[in-house]
C-alpha cells in the first residue's frame, strides 16, 4: 500500500496549524455537536422505494431491515423443508451431532427434498422466506465436504460442484421473482432476514433476539449474526439523515445541514458501539468452525468453475458469499460523503462496486439514489464551505474509519490469525481488500482536516478536529506497516484480486 502524495500533502498542511492552543475534550462521547432542531429529520420528497411491495424495504423506521419480521415458519406444504433445516446444523438443540456434522446432509437433500413447484407463490414475505431457507439449503449441500475437509486437514479441497434439479430449480425461480441471484445472501439469507424476537411486543434489542436458521448451531454464531442485526436496527436513523443532509444542502441551508450532519454521526456512534460488542458475543476462536457454509463460488478455489445448477444452465454460476461486505450502512456513508467516487482506481475498488450489486434492489437503487444526489448536490464541497459543517464532515468519515478499523481488527483476531486460506467468504483477497479502503478513508479524512480553518471553529471543534488527524495520520502509517508484511508473509496469493470475470449473468438492478 503506498502512500499518496495528496495524503503527504495534507499532512504537511495540517502541521502549520497551532495545535498548542487546543483544549482536550472527548470526541467519544455520545453528547451531539451541534444542536439539532426538531425539523431536521424526514423523508425527502425525492425518495421512494422503486420497488414498494419488497420485504427489504429502505425507510426511516426500519432502516435496512425488512420491514416486517421475517417468517420464521414456513407453512405446512414445506414441512419438508423445515424439517431438513432443523436436522442440518452442526449441532442439534438437544445437543447431538446433526446432519453436517456426520456428513449425511447430501444424501438427505437428494432423498427427502421435493422438487418444490414455486410458480404459484407470490406473497413477499413467503418469497423471501423460502429463498433464505433454499439458500441455507443449497450452501449447506455445495459446501458440505469441505467442512468435513477443513476439520480434518485444515484445508477446504473441493465442494460439490452441481447444484440438483430439487434445490437448483425453485431456488432460482424464487430468485428472480425477488429479483436476486439464487445463492445465499447477507441481507435476504443468512443475516437480516434471519431473527426473530423472542417476546414478540419488544423491540429488536440483542437480548430479545434469536436465530431462525443456524448452519453449526454455536452461541459464536448466533453472536456473529445477531451483532449485525442489532448494529442494522439503528439505520432508520441512517437513512433520515442522510436524506436531510441532501436536501440542506440542496436548499443552501447551513443550520439544517448541520444538525442533520451531527445526528448522521451520532448514529454512526451507536452503531460502532453495537459493533464493538462482537467480542464478547461471539468467540473469535470459533469463528472458522461455521465460517466454510458461508464461501461463496467465486474466486474461491473449493470452486474452480462455478456450479451447474441443474435443470436450469449448462453454464456453471460463480457468486460471491456471504459477507457483512453487501451491508448498506458504510457504502450509505461512504456515498453521501463523496468517498466511493474518489476509492483508488484499482482492482480492489472494482470488486467493491461488485459487492454492491449483491443486496436486496431497493437497497441498491437507494445506494444509486445518494450516491448520484450527493455528487449533483455536492455535498462535500458545501460541507468545506463553512468550518463547523466541514468539522461535522469529518467527525462522519471519523465514524466511518472507526467501522472500517474496527472491521480490519476483526479480520485479524478471527481470521488472519487463524488460517492462510488467501480469500475471504465474499471473494475479496483477505490481506489487501480491506486495507484499501480503510486507506481511502484515512487519506480523505487527512485532505479534509487540511482544509478546515481550525482558527474558526468553536473550542471543542477544534479539539474534536485535532484528535481525529492525529489518530488518522497513526493509523495510516501502521496500516502501511501490516499491509506490507503480510503480503510477505502470506504471498502473492493473498494479496491479488481473482482476475476471472462473473458468470452469473444476474447482474441486478442497479
Ligand atoms: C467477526 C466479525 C467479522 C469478521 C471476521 C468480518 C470479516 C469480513 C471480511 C473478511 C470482509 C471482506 C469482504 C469479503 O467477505 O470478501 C468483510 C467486509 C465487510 N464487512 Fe465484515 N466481518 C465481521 C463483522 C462485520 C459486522 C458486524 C459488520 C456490520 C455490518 C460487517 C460489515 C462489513 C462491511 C461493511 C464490509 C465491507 C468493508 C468495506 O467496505 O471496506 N462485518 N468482513
Amino acid at each position: 500500500m503506498l502512500r499518496s502524495p495528496v495524503a503527504r500533502l495534507a499532512r504537511a498542511a495540517s502541521r502549520h496549524t497551532p495545535r498548542h492552543h487546543l483544549r482536550a475534550i472527548s470526541t467519544t462521547g455520545s453528547r451531539g455537536l451541534a444542536t439539532p432542531t426538531d425539523k431536521m429529520v424526514g423523508a425527502s420528497s425525492q425518495w421512494a422505494n422503486p420497488f414498494p411491495h419488497d420485504q427489504f424495504h429502505v425507510g426511516s423506521e426500519n432502516g435496512f431491515l425488512p420491514r416486517q419480521d421475517p417468517l420464521a415458519v414456513l407453512p405446512q406444504e414445506y414441512e419438508a423443508m423445515e424439517d431438513l433445516l432443523d436436522r442440518m446444523p452442526l449441532k442439534m438443540a438437544d445437543g447431538s451431532a446433526g446432519l453436517l456434522a456426520t456428513g449425511a446432509f447430501g444424501d438427505a437433500v437428494e432423498k427427502d427434498l421435493p422438487e418444490y413447484d414455486i410458480s404459484k407463490v407470490s406473497d413477499p414475505q413467503l418469497l423471501s422466506a423460502l429463498y433464505r431457507d433454499l439458500t441455507f439449503v443449497a450452501s449447506g449441500y455445495l459446501l458440505e465436504p469441505c467442512d468435513i475437509n477443513y476439520r480434518n486437514t485444515g484445508g477446504y479441497g473441493l465442494g460439490r460442484q452441481t447444484l440438483p434439479r430439487n434445490i437448483a430449480v425453485p431456488l432460482t425461480e424464487v430468485a428472480k421473482k425477488i429479483g436476486q441471484r439464487p445463492f445465499m445472501e447477507y441481507a435476504l439469507s443468512y443475516a437480516l432476514y434471519n431473527y426473530k424476537r423472542v417476546d414478540p411486543s419488544k423491540p429488536l434489542d440483542y437480548d430479545n433476539l434469536e436465530l431462525i436458521r443456524s448452519f453449526s448451531r454455536h452461541e459464536a454464531e448466533h453472536g456473529f449474526i445477531l451483532v449485525h442485526v442489532a448494529m442494522v436496527r439503528n439505520s432508520g436513523g441512517l437513512v433520515d439523515a442522510s436524506l436531510a443532509a441532501l436536501d440542506a444542502a440542496a436548499q443552501g441551508n447551513r443550520p439544517a445541514f448541520n444538525a442533520a450532519m451531527d445526528k448522521m454521526r451520532e448514529t454512526y456512534q451507536v452503531v460502532n458501539n453495537v459493533m464493538e460488542t462482537m467480542w464478547g458475543r461471539s468467540a473469535p476462536e470459533a469463528y472458522l468452525s461455521y465460517r466454510t457454509f458461508i464461501m461463496g463460488t467465486r474466486a474461491q478455489p473449493m470452486f474452480p468453475n462455478g456450479v451447474i445448477y441443474e435443470g436450469v444452465s449448462d453454464e456453471p454460476f460463480q457468486m460471491r458469499g456471504e459477507s457483512g461486505a453487501n451491508d448498506s450502512m458504510v457504502p450509505l456513508g461512504d456515498n453521501l460523503l463523496e468517498l466511493t467516487g474518489n476509492m483508488p482506481v484499482n482492482p480492489l475498488t472494482e470488486v467493491l462496486r461488485d459487492f454492491r450489486t449483491y443486496r436486496p434492489r431497493n437497497h441498491q437503487q437507494f445506494l444509486t439514489y445518494v450516491q448520484q444526489r450527493a455528487s449533483a448536490v455536492g455535498i462535500r464541497e458545501f460541507a468545506m464551505g463553512d468550518s463547523t459543517s466541514a468539522a461535522l464532515y469529518l467527525a462522519n468519515l471519523d465514524q466511518i474509519r472507526a467501522f472500517r478499523h474496527r472491521h480490519w481488527n476483526f479480520t485479524k483476531h478471527y481470521i488472519l490469525k487463524r488460517t492462510k486460506h488467501p480469500v475471504a467468504t465474499g471473494g475479496s483477497p483477505i490481506v489487501t481488500w480491506l486495507p484499501n479502503q480503510l486507506d481511502a478513508v484515512l487519506q480523505q479524512m487527512l485532505v479534509t482536516e487540511a482544509g478546515i480553518d481550525r482558527e474558526a471553529l468553536p473550542p471543542q471543534y477544534q479539539t474534536m478536529v485535532e484528535e481525529i488527524s492525529l489518530r488518522a495520520e497513526a493509523q495510516q502509517r501502521v496500516l502501511t506497516r501490516e499491509v506490507a508484511r503480510l503480503t510477505i508473509e502470506r504471498g502473492a496469493q493473498a494479496a491479488k484480486v481473482d482476475p476471472s470475470k462473473p458468470q452469473d449473468g444476474y447482474a441486478t438492478s442497479a
